[in-house]
C-alpha cells in the first residue's frame, strides 16, 4: 500500500502523491486559511466558493542535485464528508508504514563543523520532525564520546525507533561505536577477537550533516543537505553499509564505515586537528601543509583479494543515494540488483582462492575506502565505484612519487579524469588487509603517541633509513586518529536482513543504515 498513489485534482491541475513520501496530512478551514503552522493562507475567491472544503498534503519533493524539499499542495472537495474522508484515510496509511520512525533519540554535537549543530537542528530540521509527528529526545553533547557512552551504558534504547546524528563523520562514528558495542556486549561478543562474528544491531542511525567532511552523509545520500537527511529519516529510507574493525595485536581499536588512511590523510587529519579553530578550512591547511612535507612510509600491505565479485574498483558505476533506497522499494535490493546478484555474499558466497597478496614499499599514501568518500572537496570521491554494503574495501596504495606527481593524482579525486591510472597508483578490491611498518613501533612510542604526542627527532634518529622522514605516520580512521601503525582489517560479510544492518565479521560488518542517510543514502 505504501506504493498506492492519489491523482487529485487540486485547482484543475493534477498531482500524483505517492503515500510513501507523504510527511503529513491536514484539513483546511477553507474560509480562514490553516492555522496549522501559524500561517495564514488566504483562498482564491473562486474556488473557496466552489469548493469549500479542502485538505492540504505535505510531501517529498525532488529537486537538483539529489537535494529534497518539503512541498504542499491543497486538495479541494465539494463535501465535507468525502474531504474528511481522505483525510482519515490518508492518516491510515500513513500510519501502516511500519519503516518509519515515531520515536527518535537525536544527539547534537555543538562543537563539529562550524559549530552549528543546534541551530541546524532546531531550524531545519526539528518543525519537519514535528510536522511529520515524530516525538524526539534530544541531547546536545557536552563533551567528546558523552554520545557514544549514553548509546552504550545508559540509553533506554527499546523506547526508539531510531537514533539521530547532528555532526560529522567523527560524531557518526562515536554512535557507531556506542551502538555496536552495546549490542556486541549485551549478546557476550568479545569485540577483541577478529574472527568473531559480530550481532547486528536493530536500530538505525540517521545523519544530519553538521560537520566539516560530511563525508558519510554526502556518500550514501549524494548531497550533505539537513533537510534531504531529515526527509530520508522521516519517510524510513534505510542503506546498509559495509562496517570494517580495525585490530592490532588481537585487540580490538575501532570500527571504521569510510575512509581508513595512512600517511597523507593520516599526517593531515593529525596537523588538522591542532587548528580546529579553524574550521571546516582546516583540512585545507593542514592539507597543504602536509602536501609540501612529502613523507612517504615503508611497510608491507598483505591483503586478501574479493575474487568472488564480478565488479571492480576501475568500474565506471556509481553506488551511492538515490539509486538505493532499499527498505522503501520493497523487493529488497531490487534496485541494487548489480550489487545483489552479482556481489552480494548473500547470494554468491565468498571464496577466497587467490589467497593473500603481499607489497612491500614506500608509500605517500595508503587508504582504505569502504564506500566512495564522495564530499563536497570531491563529488566522486576516494573510490568512485566502491560500494555501500558489498562487505569489501577498495584499498588504494600510492607509492612514493614526486610532488609533481602526488598533486597530479590528488588533483584528479577533483575532475572526471582517472587517479587509479597512474603509474604509482594501484588499487583492490578487499575482504581484510594487514599493514605491518617497516620499523617496530615500540610501546612507549605508541604510549606517547596515545597521548597526542609526536617526538620527530627521536623517530628519526631511530630511523635509518633517512633523516626527515619520520617512521610512523597515524590513521585516520572516520575522522579519528589511530596512533597505531600496525593494524589488521577485515570485510567479511555475513548475511543481515532488512532490519538489522550490520554484517560482521572479524572485520567488517554491514551497518545500520539509518534514516537517511540513514545510512543513508
Ligand atoms: C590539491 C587538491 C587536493 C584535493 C584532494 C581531494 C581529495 C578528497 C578526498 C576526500 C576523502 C574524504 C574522506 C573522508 C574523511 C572524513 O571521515 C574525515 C572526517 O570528517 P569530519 O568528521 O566530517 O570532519 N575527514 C578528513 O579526514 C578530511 C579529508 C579532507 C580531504 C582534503
Ligand atoms: N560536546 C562536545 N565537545 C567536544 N567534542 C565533541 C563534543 N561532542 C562530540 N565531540 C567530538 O567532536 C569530534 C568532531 O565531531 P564531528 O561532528 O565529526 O565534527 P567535524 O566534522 O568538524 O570533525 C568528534 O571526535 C566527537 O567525538
Ligand atoms: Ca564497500
Amino acid at each position: 500500500m505504501s506504493w498506492l498513489t492519489f491523482f487529485i485534482t487540486s485547482h484543475g491541475t493534477s498531482h500524483g502523491v505517492s503515500v510513501s513520501e507523504i510527511l503529513a496530512v491536514r484539513e483546511l478551514d477553507v474560509d480562514c486559511g490553516t492555522k496549522d503552522d501559524g500561517r495564514w493562507q488566504k483562498m482564491p475567491q473562486k474556488s473557496t466558493e466552489a469548493y469549500p472544503y479542502a485538505f492540504t498534503v505535505s510531501y517529498v519533493e525532488r529537486a537538483w542535485q539529489h537535494r529534497w524539499r518539503c512541498s504542499d499542495v491543497t486538495f479541494h472537495c465539494l463535501e465535507g464528508a468525502l474531504c474528511q474522508q481522505w483525510v482519515q484515510t490518508i492518516r491510515e496509511q500513513l500510519t501502516a508504514l511500519t519503516s518509519r520512525p515515531k520515536h527518535l533519540l537525536v544527539y547534537i554535537n555543538p562543537y563539529g563543523g562550524k559549530q552549528q549543530g543546534e541551530r541546524i537542528y532546531e531550524q531545519k530540521v526539528a518543525p519537519l520532525f514535528t510536522l511529520a509527528s515524530i516525538s524526539t529526545h534530544v541531547i546536545v553533547t557536552e563533551h567528546a564520546n558523552h554520545a557514544r557512552d549514553h548509546l552504550r551504558t545508559e540509553a533506554e534504547l527499546k523506547k526508539y525507533d531510531g537514533v539521530v546524528c547532528v555532526g560529522g563523520d567523527g560524531m557518526f562514528s562515536e554512535m557507531v561505536h556506542g551502538l555496536v558495542s552495546r549490542t556486541q556486549r549485551d549478546n557476550g561478543v568479545d569485540q577483541n577477537s577478529p574472527e568473531e562474528k559480530l550481532v547486528p544491531c536493530t536500530l538505525r542511525i540517521g545523519i544530519i550533516p553538521a560537520g566539516s567532511t560530511d563525508c558519510i552523509c554526502y556518500a550514501t545520500v549524494g548531497i550533505n543537505d539537513p533537510v534531504t537527511s531529515a526527509l530520508h529519516i522521516i519517510v524510513g529510507d534505510a542503506q546498509p553499509m559495509d562496517v570494517c574493525s580495525v585490530h592490532h595485536n588481537n585487540t580490538f581499536l575501532r570500527y571504521s564505515v569510510s575512509l581508513l588512511g595512512y600517511g597523507f590523510y593520516g599526517d593531515m587529519l593529525a596537523d588538522s586537528e591542532r587548528k580546529r579553530w579553524m574550521g571546516p578550512a582546516r583540512y585545507d591547511f593542514s592539507g597543504f601543509k602536509t602536501f609540501l612535507t612529502h613523507h612517504y612510509y615503508e611497510g608491507t600491505v598483505s591483503f586478501l583479494p574479493a575474487t568472488d565479485i564480478l565488479g571492480t574498483p576501475r568500474d565506471k558505476t556509481r553506488c551511492r543515494a538515490g539509486y538505493v533506497l532499499l527498505q522503501r522499494t520493497m523487493g529488497l535490493y531490487k534496485n541494487h540488483h548489480h550489487v545483489l546478484q552479482k556481489h552480494h555474499p548473500l547470494f554468491l558466497l565468498p571464496e577466497y582462492k587467490g589467497g593473500w597478496r603481499v607489497i612491500r614499499g614506500k608509500f605517500l599514501a595508503i587508504n582504505a575506502a569502504s564506500m566512495s568518500c564522495a564530499c563536497p572537496r570531491s563529488p566522486k570521491g576516494l573510490s568512485p565505484a566502491a560500494h555501500l554494503a558489498d562487505g569489501t574495501t577498495d584499498l588504494i596504495l600510492v607509492r612514493k612519487c614526486s610532488r609533481f606527481n602526488f598533486l597530479r593524482h590528488l588533483l584528479r579525486h577533483t575532475s572526471k579524469y582517472d587517479q587509479f591510472d597512474m603509474t604509482f597508483v594501484e588499487v583492490h578490491r578487499v575482504r581484510r588487509f594487514r599493514f605491518t611498518p617497516r620499523y617496530c613501533q615500540s610501546d612507549s612510542e605508541l604510549d606517547l603517541r596515545e597521548n597526542g604526542k609526536r617526538l620527530f627527532s627521536q623517530i628519526c634518529r631511530d630511523h635509518p633509513a633517512c633523516s626527515c622522514s619520520p617512521a610512523y605516520s597515524s590513521w585516520n580512521c572516520d575522522g579519528e586518529i589511530l596512533p597505531h601503525a600496525a593494524i589488521e582489517v577485515g570485510c567479511v560479510t555475513t548475511p543481515y536482513n532488512l532490519l538489522c544492518k550490520y554484517t560482521v565479521h572479524s572485520e567488517s560488518i554491514q551497518t545500520p543504515s539509518l534514516f537517511p542517510h540513514f545510512f543513508t543514502l
